[in-house]
């Protein structure tokens, strides 16, 4: 076979890989040798050679067969001498491994917020597991659990306990290659690799890193190409016993296009979640926050109450209880008064009516619908199949317990029923969650995103 033919060959291997994957791994093959039914060529890395190998060779003997060329193996070397034939000549491209020798603090990361550390994390019941763990992996030492995989609703720590770990990790071992970032910037540096042609580069830096964490990881769900890789690089870091950490806003069974043998990766290690917060954690939260703004403030008065007001009436989530505590202090302040509860009242008026919003029988039913993949119709129709009836209870279940709605309103919604119907469902639905994992779960998913 000469160079010419090896042309055509690689013209059908575009159409059997597809175009991204012949640009990072078909085109920069060099054929070096083919000879006594060895078909060799040269690669830029070890890593390199042996990911074609495990993923292309078989593609690529097939071509060279019906191309007249059959061969028994197809091999692949660094710097192997090039074909005689070539018509212009192949250089060695084959590169030492550069990314050991990118500095920590270059690594692609994102930048670390310096107030999130363990000190300002509070801790309680709803994240209590989540804070051990959390601190667990800080330690460094040998890895226990990987990955360690944090989840829970928006603005309840997720991030910050991140951080934490990457600032105490530094603080303890300032050589240590941590690498943080958000999945989105996973996705967009891949990107970049394959569009500046430097998949080799961006692989062998993903791999050089002691610890990986990966804020926000449902982002790439859906996303084919950025799974893989994510895929790949978390095998190889397992592989070489290196901590990841992993964050998301559901449990990675949960997660929607996630491949399925990505989600199983993930539950390899341990899953912890932060649930909402508790009156007493908002208030603890809320305190330690008090306390740094005093210092900024200073001379601000608070009046007895008003903390125990928003802990009670702000339930959402922790961004928006901080937020609300910040625009108060900066408007007492610009006003020059003292913090009283009519203050808090009139200064963040918006804020406790959208955290008053009252959930709607309508929006639990379209919720569940969609989770169980019905119809909305179905949910208030007639129908008695199995796969029907069984969301239709759930939806009446969450009813009653997120509403303040009796069970004769809640028939009425549910096309007229009896309120011994739903008495029934709501029953049927608490005996079933103490056997049945899986309505359990997903009870605690709709929940959350009920309640936001
Ligand atoms: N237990 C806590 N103690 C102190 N501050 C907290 C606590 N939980 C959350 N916060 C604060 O709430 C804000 C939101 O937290 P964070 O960004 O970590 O949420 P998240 O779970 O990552 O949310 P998202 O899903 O939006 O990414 C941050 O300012 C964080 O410091």
């Amino acid at each position: 076979m000469t160079n010419e033919t090896w042309g055509q060959v690689r013209e059908e291997l575009i159409k059997r890989v597809g175009k991204n994957n012949y640009v990072t791994w078909i085109e920069p093959l060099k054929l070096a040798l083919l000879n006594n039914g060895v078909a060799r060529f040269e690669v830029p890395t070890i890593f390199f050679g042996d990911w074609v190998q495990r993923n292309y060779a078989d593609h690529i003997r097939s071509q060279l067969a019906s191309a007249g060329s059959p061969v028994e193996r197809v091999e692949f070397a660094v710097g192997a001498p090039s074909m005689a034939t070539a018509p212009a000549p192949v250089k060695a491209t084959a590169k030492p491994s550069r990314a050991r020798s990118v500095p920590v603090e270059d690594l692609p990361g994102a930048p670390l917020d310096a107030r999130f550390t363990f000190d300002s994390f509070v801790v309680g019941k709803p994240n209590e597991l989540a804070h051990a763990a959390a601190r667990r992996v800080a330690e460094g030492g040998p890895v226990t659990f990987n990955p360690l995989f944090l989840y829970g609703g928006v603005g309840l720590g997720k991030t910050h306990l991140m951080h934490a770990i990457a600032h105490e990790l530094h603080t303890r071992s300032p050589d240590l290659r941590v690498l943080y970032l958000s999945a989105e910037q996973f996705m967009y540096r891949f990107v970049q690799a394959l569009r500046e042609r430097q998949v080799m580069d961006f692989k062998e830096l993903f791999r050089s890193v002691d610890v990986l964490m990966v804020d926000d990881v449902q982002f790439i769900a859906g996303k084919d190409s950025t799974q893989e890789e994510f895929f790949h690089t978390f095998n190889a870091l397992v592989d070489q016993n290196k901590q990841i950490v992993i964050s998301a806003d559901r449990a990675p069974g949960e997660i929607k296009d996630l491949e399925e043998r990505i989600k199983s990766r993930l539950q390899c290690g341990l899953v912890v979640d932060l649930h909402p917060t508790d009156y007493e954690l908002r208030l603890g939260i809320l305190q330690q926050k008090v306390d740094y703004y005093r210092s900024q403030y200073r001379g601000l008065v608070l009046a007895d109450g008003v903390l125990e007001f928003l802990a009670h009436r702000i339930t959402s989530n922790v961004r928006i209880l901080e937020g609300a505590l910040t625009r108060l202090f900066a408007f007492a302040s610009l006003v020059g008064r003292e913090i009283t509860l009519e203050l808090a009242q009139d200064c963040l008026a918006d804020i406790l009516r959208s955290s008053d919003r009252k959930l709607s029988i309508e929006e639990i039913q379209r919720k569940v619908a969609e989770h169980y993949n019905i119809r909305l119709s179905d949910m208030i129709g007639p129908k008695r199949l199995r796969n029907i009836a069984r969301p239709r209870q759930v939806a009446m279940y969450l009813s009653k317990q997120l509403t303040p709605r009796s069970l004769p309103e809640i028939g009425r919604r549910f096309g007229g029923r009896d309120h011994t119907t739903i008495m029934h469902g709501v029953r049927k639905i608490e005996e079933l969650m103490a056997t049945d994992s899986q309505l359990s779960d997903d009870l605690q998913l709709l929940r959350r995103l009920l309640q936001g």
